[in-house]
């Protein structure tokens, strides 16, 4: 490789300490780091100093800037050769994406590269949303190969929409400004590259690119050895070959052991973190906070990228949008959706409710499923959108719309559907009349209704229509769960028994997953008591369905008012929607059967009293429940809706066995009906179809006889 392509210099921040307080002057690196000592040279690599460059650590100095100092480098770039050899290496290649382009560009990296005579490994190829369960395995930690020292090269595309692009830079960012951890982690790599794809006819300028480019900065920051200039492509002018252009150029740098240079300083894209400071300003008109320092740098003109920009969760040009309405989600504002369900539809045909009729006397018709955030912090196996749904960990990232607009879109989009089902055969008048009238709201659907900042609001609104509500929440949020207001039916998601398996199951985005997990237990059974409490288990094949002590550990914790327990339902493979599961996972009832027996016999030998209350054998599902429930010999799982909205209203505390009603007898478990309606009209598909064909055969007959 020629020196030309190998150095980057970059201008980076300087300051001095004066009187007291730090300064901007063009003297030493703003990051108090020597980027020329060998404690941070990546291991494996020797550093050639140009020259005396200086290299103690700046001394804790006041939390103030001056405003608008020179933004100037005179830190000179250091030659480093590596003592490994390029070829020697472990490379992974790190891809994501929405449309296919870096998929496809990262494979060719990788045939590219694997055809280089003297590599010694394999290339791994990953995707950063499917393959990487926990990004600081690899970007806090790095793969520990021995011997072998690894190179990192990332494929990435640019969205201006929210993409997991963003959600991978924040990574970086997290990491760079977390106290706690390394702040230089990368530095035990051998080195790292990036390509970068994008368009630039659509996002020109700064944009284009923008978020490879802010990744090879982060990657620098946190202390990684650039082996190659970030590769900037169009894919819409220059295409494939520009992209292969610059895999060859990098292949021959990895057969090419030539010295380099370095940086001195990665150039400053969020200074939010620098030295922390001490002592006083006497002149707080010029001084700024080092919170401020960022934006103040952006603002200088130096970058214009948008990484600090709010963005729309789910904008109307991104493919998670046009993934979601093909798929028939309306999506409300930018960040909610509803959909209208297949038992939905169903009921109004007169062929029957979903399993929350029969457990708790919802009909279906009268049901509305939405949610307020189509982010999540999880990228669950047995859910079809983690390639693409927007994630985060805790903090709500996105444009935020107020609960009357998510209120009035939710409805409006769920009776624009309602509406559209008039034309469909078998629907009944009187039903469909009836389901203009939402009476019951699921917040489920996909996504992470506790997330959004105005679920409070938004449930008492709700109540306020006296439409109940029943808020599904995958555990993992425990103080927005804490101050969660009175719902009609709380849940949580149990996807695992242990530690391990929900990692396995859940991909969890929080490295504390499980710690979440037991705070929102531990609430259940304190802060939110007062709730009619669920716990949801989704059984998946060869994921979760052993180790039942563990689940009565968590009940016995939790101590719920009732536990679901469905069997996970199949919903694509792997190839289309990075879902792993195949028809192997998926549970037969019989499976879940036994599941639940074992789970009750085990409770109960632990003195708990819980029992099998009712089933739905249609949809797999089975539904147990705290004997409280079983009143005078008689299940009462069902909801009194009218007397929870009188409840409310009255302003008086209430807890779950305020409001119940009898279960039907063909909904309690080991009935005849298995939790069949009698008053629904089963269809049987198969029957229906013979039913119409004898029909046309008949009619055909009358013709033919008539016609001789
Ligand atoms: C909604 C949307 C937003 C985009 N935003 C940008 C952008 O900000 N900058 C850019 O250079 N390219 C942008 N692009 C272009 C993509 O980065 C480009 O098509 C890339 O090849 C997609 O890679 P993928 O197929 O791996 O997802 C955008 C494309 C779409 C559909
Ligand atoms: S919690 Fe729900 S929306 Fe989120 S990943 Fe899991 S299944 Fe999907």
């Amino acid at each position: 490789m020629g020196a030309g392509s190998g150095l980057l210099v970059v201008c980076g921040v300087v300051h001095a300490i004066s009187g007291g307080r730090i300064s901007l002057l063009s003297e030493s690196p703003i990051y108090a780091v020597d980027f020329t000592s060998t404690s941070f040279t990546p291991s494996g690599t020797s550093v050639i100093p140009k020259r005396e460059v200086r290299t103690t650590r700046a001394k804790r100095t006041p939390k103030v800037f001056k405003k608008a100092m020179p933004v100037k480098s005179i830190v000179e770039p250091t030659m480093t050769k590596s003592e490994v050899k390029l070829l020697e290496s472990q490379i992974y290649i790190f891809y994501t994406s929405l449309t296919g382009s870096s998929q496809r560009v990262a494979t060719a990296l990788k045939e590219k590269l694997e055809g280089l005579e003297d590599l010694q490994n394999e290339p791994k190829l990953m995707s950063l949303d499917d393959d990487v369960d926990d990004l600081e395995e690899y970007f806090l930690k790095t793969p520990d190969n021995g011997a072998t020292k690894n190179i990192y090269l990332l494929v990435l595309p640019s969205y201006e929409t929210d993409s997991p692009i963003d959600y991978f830079l924040e990574h970086l960012k997290d990491t760079y400004q977390d106290f706690r951890v390394d702040k230089y982690p990368m530095r035990t790599l051998l080195g790292f590259a990036i390509l970068g794809l994008g368009d630039s006819e659509s996002w020109s300028g700064d944009k284009f690119c923008y978020q490879a480019k802010l990744a090879d900065r982060w990657m620098g920051k946190l202390g990684g050895r650039r082996l190659f200039p970030v590769g900037e492509v169009c894919m819409k002018y220059e295409g494939e070959p520009k992209a292969h252009e610059w895999i060859q150029n990098f292949a021959s740098l990895m057969v090419d052991d030539e010295p380099f240079y370095i940086d001195e300083g990665e150039d400053d894209i969020d200074d939010s973190d620098k030295e922390d400071s001490e002592g006083n300003s006497d002149d707080a008109d010029t001084l700024v906070d080092v919170e401020d320092m960022g934006n103040i740098i952006r603002k200088s003109g130096t970058k214009g990228l948008s990484e600090t920009e709010t963005k729309e969760m789910v904008a109307k040009d991104s493919p998670t949008y046009k993934s979601l309405t093909k798929q028939g989600y309306t999506i409300v504002g930018s960040h909610s959706g509803v959909k209208i369900c297949r038992w939905t539809k169903s009921a109004l045909r007169g062929r029957g409710s979903c399993y929350k009729f029969a457990f708790y006397g919802i009909k279906s018709h009268l049901c509305m499923e939405t949610t307020p955030s189509l982010a999540c912090s999880n990228k669950c196996v047995f859910c079809w959108r983690h390639g693409t749904n927007p994630v985060a960990k805790s903090n709500w990232r996105w444009v935020l719309d107020p609960p009357e607009k998510v209120m009035e879109g939710a409805l409006q989009g769920h009776y624009q559907k309602i509406k559209q089902m008039r034309g469909v055969p078998g629907i009944q008048m009187d039903r469909f009349q009836e389901a203009f009238q939402v009476k019951h709201c699921a917040l489920s659907l996909v996504g992470e209704p506790i997330f959004y900042p105005h679920i409070n609001e938004f449930v008492g609104m709700l109540h306020e229509k006296h439409i109940s509500s029943f808020l599904v929440c995958n555990a993992q949020h425990p103080d927005n769960l804490a101050k969660l207001s009175k719902v009609t039916q709380l849940y949580v998601s149990i996807d695992a028994p242990t530690k391990t398996d929900l990692r396995k199951v859940d991909r969890p985005l929080n490295s504390d997953f499980w710690e979440r997990l037991m705070s929102c237990l531990d609430i259940l059974r304190t802060v939110q008591s007062h709730q009619r409490t669920v716990f949801r288990l989704t059984l998946v094949k060869g994921f979760n369905m052993n180790d039942i002590e563990s689940y009565a550990d968590m009940v016995e914790r939790a101590r719920p008012s009732q536990i679901e327990i469905k069997g996970a339902t199949f919903c694509g493979s792997s190839t289309g929607n990075g879902n792993p599961l195949t028809m192997q996972n998926i549970p037969f009832y019989d499976e879940c059967k036994e599941f639940v027996i074992n789970l009750s016999n085990e409770l109960q030998s632990r003195g708990l009293n819980y029992d099998i209350a009712a089933e739905h054998a249609h949809s797999c599902c089975i539904l147990m429940a705290d004997t409280k429930f079983k009143i005078n010999g008689k299940w009462h799982t069902h909801i009194d809706y009218p007397k929870f909205f009188e409840l409310l209203e009255s302003g008086k505390d209430f807890v779950d066995l305020d409001y119940v009603r009898e279960t039907p007898d063909w909904a309690v478990w080991g009935s005849d009906e298995a939790g069949f309606n009698p008053e629904d009209t089963k269809y049987d598909r198969k029957t229906e179809k013979l039913k119409k064909k004898l029909e046309r055969e008949e009619q055909a007959r009358k013709v033919i006889e008539q016609t001789e």
